[in-house]
C-alpha cells in the first residue's frame, strides 16, 4: 500500500542490542526523512501486535462507558493533567474555528506517587493517573505504556545518531526523566452529529514534545500537510507505528527538522480510534540550539527554552478546564 511516507526500521536501536553498522544508515534515511517531510512510519519498534490490540480494546470499552462514568476521572479533576477529556472541550486550532474538537480522549502520563521527588516539590504534570473502574484496563495500560516507550527509546536513539550525537543523548538529558503522555482518543463517525463549519476532530495543529508515536485502528482520518502545504491522507499499515516531529526539535535543529501541521477528519460512517504517545524532555531541560547543527558563524534562529514551560503553554492555550476564555466559550 502507498502510504505516502518513508518507512524506517528501527530495531537496531532497541535497548541492550549491540551497536552494528546499520544504524548509520538507519541514521541517514531517519536524517533525510526529518529534513523533507518530519513524518514517518516505523516498523521493528518491537510492540507486540496482541498487547496493542488488548489496549485498543480497553479504550473501546472505557469509551463506551456511560458518560457520568467517564466523567468521574474528569481531566478537571486532576492536579496533574491526566484524565477524561468530553467531546468539544479542547481546542486544537483557534483560528480557523472556535467549537472544541470532535473527539473525547483519556489523557495519561507517568504513574508518580506521593513520594516522588517532583510531586513533593509540586512540579507541575507529575503525580497519579485516573483509571477507568474497568476490569484488566490497568493492566492493558502498564503493558502498551511500557513496550511504546521501549518503540520511543529506539526512535530516540536514532534521531540523536542522526544529529551526530551519542545514541542516547535524549534518553539521557539532564533535568529530571523523560515526559511519556499517552494519549487514548475516540472520534465519533460523522454521521452521528452535525459539525458546525471548520469543526474537525483534531484541529489544525504541531505537536509539542520531542516526537510523537501514533498506533490507530486503521479507520483513516489523520492527514499531515507536507513541506510543499499539501495535505496527504495517512494510512497506517497494520502493526507499524507513525512518528512525527515535535516543536521542540526546530529549536535544538535551528529548524533542519520542524514539526508538521497535521489534523483529524472524523470518518464518515465508522468510529476512528487512535493514541498517541507524546515524548517531551524533561521538565527542567533547557532546550537550545545543538552545535552540531549550527555551521560555522551561523546564529541560533530560537532563544532557549525549558521543555516543561513549554509544553504547559501549550496545555493552557487549548485545554477549556486550563483556560476561563475557553471555557466560557464552551459554556
Ligand atoms: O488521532 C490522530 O491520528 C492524531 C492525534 C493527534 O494529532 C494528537 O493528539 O496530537
Ligand atoms: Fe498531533
Amino acid at each position: 500500500m502507498d502510504t505516502g511516507l518513508p518507512v524506517i526500521n528501527v530495531s537496531a536501536f532497541a535497548t541492550g542490542a549491540a551497536p552494528g553498522p546499520e544504524r548509520d544508515e538507519v541514521a541517514a534515511l531517519l536524517d533525510s526523512t526529518c529534513r523533507e517531510t518530519g513524518f514517518f512510519l516505523i516498523d521493528g519498534h518491537g510492540v507486540d501486535p496482541a498487547t496493542r490490540a488488548a489496549m485498543f480494546e480497553a479504550m473501546r470499552a472505557f469509551f463506551a462507558m456511560p458518560l457520568a462514568d467517564k466523567e468521574a476521572i474528569a481531566i478537571g479533576k486532576s492536579p496533574c493533567h491526566r484524565g477524561y477529556v468530553g467531546i468539544a472541550t479542547e481546542i486544537l486550532d483557534d483560528k480557523d474555528t472556535l467549537a472544541g474538537d470532535l473527539k473525547e480522549t483519556l489523557d495519561t502520563g507517568g504513574e508518580h506517587g506521593p513520594d516522588h521527588p517532583e510531586v513533593v516539590a509540586g512540579v507541575p504534570l507529575f503525580g497519579p493517573n485516573q483509571f477507568p473502574d474497568l476490569p484488566g484496563f490497568r493492566e492493558a495500560w502498564e503493558d502498551y505504556r511500557a513496550q511504546v516507550i521501549e518503540a520511543a527509546g529506539r526512535v530516540q536513539r536514532a534521531m540523536a545518531r542522526a544529529l551526530s550525537l551519542p545514541d542516547d543523548f535524549l534518553l539521557d538529558l539532564p533535568g529530571g526523566e523523560t515526559m511519556y503522555h499517552l494519549r487514548l482518543i475516540h472520534y465519533p463517525a460523522q454521521r452521528t452529529f452535525t459539525p458546525v463549519e471548520g469543526q474537525l476532530g483534531c484541529g489544525v495543529h504541531t505537536d509539542y514534545g520531542t516526537v510523537t508515536l501514533l498506533a490507530d485502528d486503521g479507520n483513516g482520518g489523520l492527514q499531515v500537510m507536507r513541506r510543499d502545504g499539501a495535505w496527504i491522507d495517512v494510512r497506517i499499515p497494520d502493526g507499524l507505528l507513525v512518528v512525527n516531529l515535535g516543536d521542540l526539535m526546530a529549536i535544538w535543529t535551528n529548524d533542519r527538522w520542524v514539526s508538521n501541521p497535521h489534523r483529524v477528519i472524523n470518518p464518515p460512517d465508522t468510529d476512528r480510534y487512535s493514541m498517541p504517545l507524546f515524548v517531551t524532555p524533561p521538565y527542567h531541560a533547557e532546550i537550545a540550539c545543538l552545535e552540531s547543527c549550527l555551521a560555522p558563524g551561523q546564529q541560533p534562529a530560537y532563544g532557549p527554552q525549558f521543555a516543561g514551560e513549554y509544553l504547559m503553554s501549550r496545555l493552557d492555550a487549548t485545554h477549556s478546564y486550563r483556560n476561563p476564555l475557553l471555557a466560557e466559550l464552551n459554556g
